[in-house]
């Protein structure tokens, strides 16, 4: 009897072993998230009919967060600047879902105007009755050298990804404790878990996210339903290099580059909303060889700060060469 268990445990380990490496090869999320999503609740069973509150719903993350979520049936506030995007958010939500018109409101709202962040909760608490997942998704990039770009585009930086989002999270999360309920899931970025040459101000902003909410989740513990989560997303299809700061305020990127070789958006959203239905705390979602460099700078930094420096090196070359910094990480440099 010994001698079978012992014979089976023989091929039962390396097997088990070569299922993991072929995830940590093939995957696109962590270990926690991969496992959620094979064996954890499904969003469609666990978001519907919730209160859903995203940020920066006019494009790309936001905008699909917004249609995924509508077609698992959760009510939605979407927020951005532009109303009329916005609109348009929701008309495709409402023609691709079950969801009714006063099942969406679309609330226009500036992340960098903290004074209106109260009133515009206010808004939403007395439209919905509460709000059960706040995602904080609003945000910008960056593609200047530190050397090269004005303090100004640092402030905004921090105004905008870091101040913007913890002002909407110190507004709502009052209702979620006295309701003893509630999730407050925040976009972060790999940039928040290392460091990124051309983005040394959204990675400054990115880490202060993370350093604020893993401390607000230990700081919250007393109140075991209410959710603190960060996602950490690699290199994903979106207006985020388009939208991005440069050297100088309003100055707009000369050359965006093509996104084709990121992750597309809907995978990213659709991993997330696994995230947020399984309760994870920290998300790590990008395709590979992201995801392994993430594992690196966990677990082999030494190794991470020598892969960082030649690609960074790569990376910078190719952005004073004035070439697309992006893509240059993957194929031959691209000029357009
Ligand atoms: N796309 C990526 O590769 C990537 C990777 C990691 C993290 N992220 C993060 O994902 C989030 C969404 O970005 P995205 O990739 O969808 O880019 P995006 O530019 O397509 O969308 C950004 C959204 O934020 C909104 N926004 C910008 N400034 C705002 C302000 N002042 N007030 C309110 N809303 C504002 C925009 O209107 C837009 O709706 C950001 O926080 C970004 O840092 C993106």
């Amino acid at each position: 009897m010994e001698c079978c268990i012992v014979s089976a445990l023989w091929y039962f380990i390396p097997l088990y072993l070569l299922i993991h490496l072929l995830f940590f090869v093939r995957g696109d999320s962590d270990f926690t998230l991969m496992w959620a999503s094979l064996v954890g609740h499904r969003p469609e069973n666990k978001l519907k009919g919730l209160v859903v509150w995203v940020t920066g719903a006019s494009s790309g993350i936001g905008e699909e967060l917004a249609y995924q979520l509508a077609k698992c049936g959760s009510r939605l506030i979407l927020s951005a600047r532009r109303e009329d995007e916005l609109k348009r958010v929701k008309r495709h939500c409402l023609e691709h879902s079950d969801l009714q018109d006063e099942d969406i409101l679309v609330l226009p709202l500036d992340l960098m105007e903290r004074m209106s962040h109260e009133e515009k909760t206010k808004t939403a608490i007395q439209y919905f009755g509460h709000i059960d997942i706040l995602i904080n998704n609003g945000g910008r990039s960056q593609r200047s050298l530190f050397l090269e770009a004005s303090i100004d585009v640092y402030q905004a930086l921090m105004e905008l990804n870091f101040l913007g989002t913890v002002s909407i999270t110190k507004q709502v999360l009052p209702y979620m404790t006295q309701r003893g309920i509630g999730s407050i899931v925040t976009v972060s970025s790999v940039a928040g878990l290392a460091g990124v040459p051309l983005a040394t101000g959204y990675s400054a902003s990115k880490h202060a996210l993370q350093g604020f909410f893993n401390s607000l989740r230990t700081e919250l513990s007393e109140y075991p339903k209410v959710f603190i989560s960060t996602v950490c997303p690699g290199p994903v299809q979106s207006q985020i290099v388009h939208n991005a700061f440069t050297d100088e305020l309003n100055k707009p990127v000369a050359v965006p580059g093509d996104q084709e070789y990121k992750m597309p958006t809907s995978r990213c959203v659709h991993l997330m909303l696994v995230g947020i239905a399984n309760g994870v705390q920290e998300m790590w979602i990008a395709q590979q060889p992201f995801l392994l460099f993430n594992y690196a700078w966990q677990y082999t930094p030494t190794f991470a700060w020598f892969l960082t420096k030649m690609l960074g090196r790569k990376r910078v070359r190719n952005f004073k060469a004035g070439l697309d910094a992006d893509s240059a990480y993957f194929t031959k440099t691209k000029t357009s």
